[in-house]
């Protein structure tokens, strides 16, 4: 037989896997464990939903995998069940910002939900605003806006988007609109208009990272649906939540450990997920979050990553930055490209921090002042070979020799 049979047979009868899509980022489950404080927070604000009240706006924060979304997805299809029961017109939008990227996106999925048509381009921002509103000035019921990762939209393109939906309800008379705003980056909401974070914050609600102990409770619950019975190690469980709990207790990254692990068993057509199958998964998630990054940086981005690596190659600890735009700009005159500014440079820097791909520090060189200095925060190998799949950095990147296994165990 083939060897693509023996795959699509694979897939048809799985080893371990009883239901595999329990695990991915998207399942929200009936039931979520060290959760019920905010369930309920989230529950009772919106309540007024159901006597046609327009519920506080809430601002969401904690850090990535904390669960606010399937809190907040959970608590709204709870909310809209009730609703059709009492013959309540309550409906949500739920708007990955991250996702949808442009304001104009994020509207012209509002306008969906109300089966409008708006063209892909074409129209202003603001006329596509103009028409929810005179749409919903038709309406009645009580709409809610959910916002997920707004800091990306904040980042790109300020916050009038935000302000002018928090602004909406003056202008409408029958329908009511509320909106839930969900960031993980606490920096984002310093930088808001004083306005718009009253508005956004009239309820807040802070989800802190989960300990080691909650993300097993967190896991097998999820593992007695997604897997066999005795499909997993002993070990398997309390490793995943271990790893994850010292990633800032992220349950996701403790889901996909999981998951990862099961799915190289399964390939490898073995009926038991085993700790080591989790070491792989952990080497293997970190491969493809380091190369979704780098792949997706733009040139200069990724000239600045190969300048990293020639500045830190054979077993520094850091560089300056000085030394960084020093390689940089001696990679440009290689290739015969114009510079960034310097200015520029550093914003690249501070993208690459927040990614978790570098890790920038402020140091003191005594006498000749204070410096910020950059070291890598991801696996080596797995960078130069996301930045190797550029033919134009390859070239550059053979004349770097890396050796350097101590980045290897950076998780
Ligand atoms: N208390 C919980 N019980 C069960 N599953 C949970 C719980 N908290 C989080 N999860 C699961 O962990 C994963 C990540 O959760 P979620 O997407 O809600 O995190 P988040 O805080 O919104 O993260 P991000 O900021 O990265 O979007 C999802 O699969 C979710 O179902």
């Amino acid at each position: 037989m083939s060897e693509i049979d023996d795959i699509f047979n694979a897939a048809y009868k799985p080893r371990v896997f009883k239901r595999r899509e329990v695990l991915l980022p998207d399942y929200v489950p009936e039931f979520l464990p060290h959760r019920d404080d905010e369930t309920k927070r989230v529950a009772l604000t919106l309540s007024p939903a159901l006597r046609m009240e327009r519920p506080s706006n809430i601002f969401i924060y904690g850090l990535t995998g904390t669960g606010k979304t399937a809190v907040t997805k959970f608590v709204l299809r709870k909310l809209e069940e009730n609703a059709k029961q009492k013959g309540i017109k309550v409906g949500y939008i739920y708007a990955n910002v991250r996702h949808r990227e442009t304001p104009y996106r994020i509207l012209a999925d509002i306008a969906d939900y109300f089966n409008m048509r708006i063209p892909f381009t074409g129209l202003s921002t603001g006329e596509v605003f103009n028409r929810i509103v005179k749409k919903l000035t038709n309406l009645e019921g009580v709409y809610i806006i959910v916002l997920d990762e707004i800091d990306f939209l904040v980042k790109k393109y300020g916050d009038d988007l935000l302000y002018n939906l928090t602004r909406i309800n003056e202008q409408l008379s029958k329908s009511r609109v509320s909106i839930i705003g969900i960031t993980n980056s606490v920096k984002m909401i310093e930088s808001l208009d004083p306005r718009v974070k009253s508005s956004l914050s009239e309820e807040e609600i802070v989800f802190s990272p989960y300990d080691a102990k909650q993300l097993q409770d967190i896991l097998n619950q999820r593992a007695e649906e997604a897997f066999n019975e005795r499909a997993l190690d002993e070990e398997v469980i309390p490793l995943c939540a271990a790893l994850a709990a010292r990633e800032h207790g992220d349950a996701r990254r403790a889901l996909d450990l999981l998951r990862v692990a099961g799915e190289i068993a399964e390939r490898e057509n073995r009926n038991v997920v085993t700790k080591d199958d989790v070491m792989k998964a952990r080497v293997e998630i970190e491969r493809d979050r380091v190369g979704d990054v780098v792949k997706t940086l733009p040139l200069h981005g990724k000239l600045i990553m190969t300048s990293i690596l020639l500045a830190t190659a054979m077993g520094k600890d850091y560089a300056t930055t000085g030394d960084i735009y020093d390689n940089y700009k001696k990679l440009i005159s290689k290739l015969g490209l114009e510079e960034i500014t310097l200015r520029r440079v550093s914003g690249i820097l501070s993208e690459l921090d927040m990614l978790g791909i570098i890790s920038g520090r402020i140091i003191s060189r005594g006498r000749y002042g204070k410096t910020r200095v950059i070291s890598l925060a991801a696996e080596v190998n797995a960078i130069i070979q996301a930045l190797k799949e550029d033919p134009m950095i390859a070239d550059l990147l053979n004349e770097v020799k890396y050796d350097d296994n101590r980045k290897n165990n950076s998780l």
